[in-house]
């Protein structure tokens, strides 16, 4: 089964389109985790044990475990989610040239996702493409301030850069594996673009921290019953001051946003 169906079956199964942000960043986590030979993995535990049943998937971004102890919390981690029968969509927004893109791409021997980089084109994304069974996300139009530095430039042709990425990324789609990374800040842009690309899933980031539209992400974030919107800091770190207890606070707010989401889908 590809991703995206496996991906609409957990969506149905948990009523949540909630990407939960493994965003383990060493200097926000619990002191008293600090005590174990791996404390990313520690706290990643904990925090999935709170918020698997509300979570569609689990996205840690790999930029925080690229060191030797990082990678192997991240192992772990992937490992346990998949036990709780949850998808781990790894943001690590990756392309190169050919070989080296073929090395990228054996992050997906144990995750079922992966966020990708546009830039250097079609030949720079084909070992992730041709893995079928894997969901490939391409970055479109992110959430970042600087977002429109060059993604809203204009072409020759009267279309945005980012309006021609969601058109190329429409046409790689061959295998049925590939979605948008369309940020929450720009609710105007989601809406459009799920006008240009009625088929193609969104993983839609920044709600929660970045303040980015949760009416607008809901609404179009979701292709054929697959499509996700992220949230990280705002769930994994919403127990900040809670001590030992931090996990429960996650819970309920990943609860409160698959909530908040469903009122709009
Ligand atoms: O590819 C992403 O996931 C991504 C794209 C984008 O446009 N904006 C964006 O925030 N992200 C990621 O989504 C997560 C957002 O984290 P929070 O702002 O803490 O919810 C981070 O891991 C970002 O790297």
């Amino acid at each position: 089964m590809n991703f995206f169906d496996r991906l609409a079956n957990r969506i149905a199964a948990t009523d949540s389109i909630v990407s939960v942000g493994l965003d383990a960043d060493i200097d926000r986590i619990p002191d008293h985790l600090h005590e174990y030979d791996l404390p990313r993995w520690a706290f990643n535990r904990r925090i999935i044990d709170a918020t698997h049943e509300h979570a569609a998937v689990y996205k840690p971004n790999v930029a925080f475990y690229e060191d030797a102890d990082g990678w192997a919390a991240l192992e772990e981690t992937i490992a346990y989610a998949h036990g709780k029968d949850v998808p781990v969509l790894l943001d690590a927004k990756r392309a190169d040239i050919g070989n080296t893109a073929r090395q990228y791409a054996k992050l997906l021997d144990s995750a079922d996702a992966i966020t990708v980089n546009p830039y250097m084109g079609r030949d720079s994304l084909d070992p992730f493409l041709s893995r079928e069974d894997k969901g490939v996300f391409i970055l479109c139009r992110t959430s970042n301030p600087g977002g429109s530095d060059m993604q809203n430039l204009e072409l020759a042709s009267g279309e945005t850069l980012y309006e021609w990425v969601a058109s190329l990324a429409d046409l790689w789609n061959g295998n049925g594996n590939v979605g948008l990374v369309v940020g929450a800040t720009t609710p105007d842009e989601l809406e459009e673009l799920r006008e240009r690309v009625p088929d193609l899933p969104f993983l839609v980031p920044g709600v929660g921290a970045q303040g980015g539209d949760v009416e607008a992400a809901a609404t179009y974030a979701l292709a054929d019953g697959a499509g996700l919107v992220n949230s990280s800091r705002g769930i994994i770190f919403a127990g900040e001051d809670a001590g030992e207890q931090f996990a429960e606070a996650s819970g309920q707010a990943a609860k409160r946003l698959k909530k908040r989401l469903n009122q709009y889908r």
